[in-house]
């Protein structure tokens, strides 16, 4: 499991541990795995042109004491102050190794650039000459160096205004920092590296928390000796209608690669007939009426791709949400609920999969206000309706109350595709079905997702319905993960 912790809470630690140690100890820590991650990236140090851009808090002192070790070893380090202020001890060992100041003009012709502005320390918008700096880092030939986190995102929850610089490489210090892990953020974080310097044993519990394979692995049913098909877990899949046959088909598709170990799946005639010619696998009954009766007995639900949003859905979303099994809820399943709230009210789990659209309709918040801030808004939706929230996007996130979020770091923007996220619903319900609960059945159904989406795409597009084919070469790769 890899966890993330806010600024706050790294602040915390940070200070409990540095009443141990002598003064300026930890960022000598953290200047010395600095360097060593830039020496790699450069290869070769001596005689490499290496530019600080310097803030004015302890950020930029990380960034002049790496200077100061890379410029001992021969790089040609020039500082860019930033700040009002500078870290004076950070200043003079770089000015006595040899470095020296220079204006911005240098960011474009430097090998490697270390941006040293701001980290946890930082509140809004990057200020100029902050901004303009981190612009020019972007736009420079060199390699990019994030201290801590690039500056411009907000370490705590991955928010980005305005201005961000974009790293190639992210070395932060003692821990993750949510906003690593979380888009937009993570998407300017390049490849993160972790810097031990000894803030383990006073972490407090983190604040998110991202699943390995080998979690994932560790996570996953599998039949044994004494299964059979209805121990494995039944799956019951009420989707599509006459206008939306397809979304029936990529949801049991999803489902029937998930491992549950059958999939009943239930709707009108238009996609009963697409489902039985697609799955043979799969025990179809044709509802006459908007009613579950004759379906058969299933360990969970999977409500709502294509389903439509007329009374006779309504109806068949009402009978579904008042079984005593785990449900569930998308697409227009959720613009049913949102319509009527009421039908969340039961005794069993809940775990609805919306993109930030749906969830703008189910929390009343702004679309784009969400995409800037998913964490918050995911776990503002867990608590206000009680349900588990699977918040699809760039960063999926997993949210339920009294348990750390969960962000997913698999995934590939290919699978921004009609249809993937059926097959989302699909898998994600095979896992209930088998027994997960809604937060280990989301997590894990994400994690597999991306990696299937990976694999499917390879580099070029996909069609929904390949992404349902790797989902078993999914689960073999994080089995081979976990060995
Ligand atoms: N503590 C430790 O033990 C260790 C800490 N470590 C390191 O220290 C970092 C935290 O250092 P920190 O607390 O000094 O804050 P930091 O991120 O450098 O910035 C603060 C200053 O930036 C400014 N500023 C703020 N917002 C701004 C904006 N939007 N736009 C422009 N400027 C803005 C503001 O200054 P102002 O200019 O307003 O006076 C503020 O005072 C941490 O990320 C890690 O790298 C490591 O060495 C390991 C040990
Ligand atoms: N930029 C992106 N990067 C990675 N994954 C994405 C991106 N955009 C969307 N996805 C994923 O693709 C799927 C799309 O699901 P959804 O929006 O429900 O589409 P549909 O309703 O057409 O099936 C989700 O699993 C989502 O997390
Ligand atoms: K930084």
């Amino acid at each position: 499991m890899r966890t993330a912790y806010t600024a706050d809470q790294i602040r915390g630690a940070e200070h409990a541990l540095m009443a141990r140690l002598p003064e300026g100890a930890l960022m000598q820590r953290a200047a010395a795995g600095l360097a060593a991650v830039c020496a790699d990236l450069l290869g070769r140090v001596y005689g490499r042109r290496v530019v600080l851009l310097v803030g004015s808090g302890d950020n930029g002192g990380d960034a002049l004491y790496a200077g100061e070790r890379l410029a001992r070893r021969g790089a040609r380090v020039e500082a860019v102050l930033a700040g009002s202020k500078t870290h004076e001890a950070g200043l003079r060992a770089l000015l006595d190794a040899g470095g020296r100041v220079a204006d911005g003009h240098v960011v474009e012709a430097a090998d490697l650039i270390i941006d040293g502005l701001v980290g946890i320390g930082a509140s809004g918008a990057l200020r100029e000459p902050y901004a303009r700096l981190a612009q020019e880092a972007n736009a420079a030939r060199g390699t990019v160096v994030a201290v801590d986190v690039p500056s411009g995102v907000d370490a705590s929850s991955g928010r980005v205004e305005g201005a961000a610089v974009r790293a190639g490489v992210t070395v932060t210090m003692g821990a993750y920092k949510t906003g690593l892990l979380v888009d937009p953020g993570a998407a300017v974080a390049g490849r993160v590296e972790l810097c031990d310097i000894g803030l383990g044993p006073y972490l407090p519990d983190p604040d998110v928390a991202a699943l390995t394979g080998r979690d994932v692995d560790g996570l996953l049913p599998r039949p044994g000796g004494e299964s059979d098909k209805y121990r494995r877990g039944v799956l019951g899949v009420a989707a599509g209608s006459d206008l939306f046959t397809g979304a029936a088909v990529l949801a049991v598709g999803g489902a029937l690669r998930g491992g549950a170990g059958m999939v009943r799946y239930a709707g009108r005639e238009a996609p009963v007939a697409q489902v039985r010619a697609q799955w043979p696998e799969a025990v179809v009954t044709l509802l006459d009426e908007p009613s579950i009766e004759h379906v058969g007995r299933v360990q969970a639900w999977v409500l709502g791709p294509g389903l439509g949003t007329d009374a006779w859905a309504h109806e068949l979303a009402a009978r579904v949400l008042a079984t005593d099994v785990p449900v569930l809820v998308d697409a227009d399943g959720l613009t049913l609920v949102s319509r009527d709230p009421g039908l969340l009210r039961r005794a069993a789990p809940v775990l609805i999969t919306p993109h930030a659209g749906e969830l703008s309709r189910l929390i009343g918040a702004d679309r784009a206000a969400i995409e800037a801030a998913r964490l918050e808004h995911a776990r503002r939706a867990a608590a206000e309706l009680g349900v588990t929230v699977l918040l699809k996007g760039s960063t999926t996130v997993v949210a339920e109350e009294g348990r750390p979020a969960r962000v997913n770091v698999t995934g590939t923007p290919w699978l921004a595709t009609g249809g993937t996220g059926d097959v989302l619903s699909g898998l994600a319900g095979a896992l209930l079905a088998q027994g997960l609960s809604c937060y280990d059945a989301a997590s894990c159904a994400a994690f597999l997702h991306g990696v299937a989406g990976g694999l499917a795409a390879d580099g070029a597009p996909l069609a929904a319905a390949d992404v349902a084919t790797a989902i078993p070469a999914a689960m073999r790769t994080v089995a081979e993960a976990a060995r």
